[in-house]
């Protein structure tokens, strides 16, 4: 079984995986012939420098588009380009199609063929676990393997996925396989405080900086020192910020709002967005050249309908630390737990792990809630309510619109909180409550 401690630290896995490279090769335009291999999972093309082909024509964008193996197939996205990228009949601009390989692919005045390279290994973890993570499933494995060997070094980590991925988990397992583990992790979300707020927050500062700074305030920087910064949702840091945090990081040396005083600082900065950084470049949003910075290596955190095979070991790992120590096939019964893995997953592990925490609290499988009746109900519905008194039944019914509701406007709102409250023009902190008491936070 997954979840038990002792497979928890198996190395039987082997450190290696099987990949096919992936090969580009222009074949119109000014460019022509040019061709490049990588022996990533993706390529990226643009005229931008830190894409795998980096091409000069005017008409393509600086992060143009990005070709993914899925499986047998390959994704083509673009990344908010200009232009567009065309694949045979259909144009894209923001968004991705399936295909398979080889495939033409038009950019601007450029023609492009990505086709299958040879044939190659690539480094793999050999446990199912790494930090407070759990993923046996080939692209977890892979991330294990690039984390635990960027974590050695200072560099800056962007680390990249949808929400509830396992971001902030990520970042804080590098910081504990770093030099600096024995240094603070410090979190600052950039997308939760306020805009006037943030320069504070990041830098500190002194007392009568501005009415109501009261006392001196360290900012994340100095709270840092000798450990790690986690800048989370980096995308939403606004664009007059942008300046300063390029600047502290240039020039290793940040000053408090309202202070005359240059103060060094000793961080490793690893950041996380939810967003696709580059098309937020394309679109002049995000500055390229802190882009740079910031995401010197890019690590990739899979949604978790790309590893399905994941979720059985993640509903065990969920069962051990909430204490039932009954499997999850005992528990659920298989077809349960089939739907478990065939489900899209939206809100990602968060979500899985909340069904899994509420599966417990209810004493069946919390995976029903998409099928409950509907609020508008059918005859049926009401017909069923009739046992029940009126009072109890209005209950029951608000109380079934609230959880549908509310977990349809988190899937809305890629299970973001703040922009699942804007969007339902909701207190935030009521939106919490809701989601508490239905088992959704
Ligand atoms: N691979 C994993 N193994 C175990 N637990 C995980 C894993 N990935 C995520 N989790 C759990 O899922 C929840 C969400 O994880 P986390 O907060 O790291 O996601 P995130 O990508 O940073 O989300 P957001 O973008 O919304 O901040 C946490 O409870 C975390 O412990």
């Amino acid at each position: 079984m997954y979840g038990s401690n002792d497979s928890t630290e198996r190395t039987s896995l082997g450190d290696a995986l099987p990949i096919r490279s992936l090969r580009v090769v222009v074949i119109a335009g000014p460019e022509q012939g040019v061709a490049v291999t990588t022996e990533e999972e993706s390529l990226r093309v643009g005229t931008a420098e830190g894409n795998d082909l980096v091409l000069a024509d005017r008409t393509i964008s600086r992060f143009h588009l990005e070709v993914r193996r899925t499986g047998a197939a390959v994704e083509v996205r673009d990344l908010g380009s200009t232009n567009g990228t065309r694949v045979g009949r259909v144009r894209l601009v923001d968004t991705a199609v399936e295909v398979e390989l080889p495939v033409e692919i038009v950019v601007g005045a450029t023609t492009l063929r990505v086709e299958d390279g040879a044939f190659g290994m690539r480094e793999a973890h050999a446990q199912i676990r790494c930090g407070d993570l759990f993923g046996a499933s080939p692209p977890m494995r892979s991330l294990f393997a690039s984390l635990t060997k960027v974590a050695a070094r200072a560099t800056p980590v962007l680390v990249h996925g949808e929400s509830g991925t396992g971001k902030e988990l990520v970042a804080r397992a590098i910081h504990d396989a770093s030099p600096r583990h024995r240094g603070p992790f410090v979190v600052l979300d950039c997308g939760a405080i306020s805009p006037a707020l943030l320069a504070s927050e990041l830098f500190g500062h002194e007392k009568g900086a501005f009415t109501g700074a009261e006392r001196r305030h360290l900012g994340v920087f100095e709270r840092a020192r000798g450990g790690t910064l986690f800048l989370d949702e980096i995308g939403e840091l606004p664009s007059e910020l942008q300046p300063a945090l390029l600047g502290a990081l240039e020039r290793g040396r940040i000053r408090r709002v309202g202070g005359a005083e240059e103060i060094a600082i000793d961080v490793r900065v690893v950041s996380a967005t939810h967003r696709d950084l580059r098309a937020e470049v394309n679109r002049n949003t995000f500055r390229l050249d802190l882009y740079y910075r910031l995401a010197v290596v890019t690590l990739r955190v899979p949604p978790l309908r790309e590893r399905r095979d994941d979720v059985r070991l993640l509903i065990e790992h969920f069962l051990r630390s909430a204490g039932v120590e009954t499997s999850a096939e005992e528990l659920f019964g298989r077809d349960t737990l089939a739907r478990f893995e065939a489900h899209a997953w939206p809100g990602n592990v968060r979500e899985l792990r909340n069904a899994v925490e509420a599966s417990i609290a209810l004493g069946e499988p919390a995976i029903e809630i998409d099928e409950a009746p509907g609020v508008d109900g059918g005859a049926t519905g009401v017909d069923a309510l009739l046992e029940l008194s009126y009072r109890d039944a209005r209950a029951r019914l608000l109380a079934d619109f609230e959880q549908r509701y509310v977990r349809a406007l988190l899937e809305r709102a890629e299970w973001n909180v703040r922009r699942a409250a804007r969007l339902a023009s909701m207190d935030r902190s009521y939106l919490i409550d809701l989601m508490k008491k239905h088992g959704l936070s």
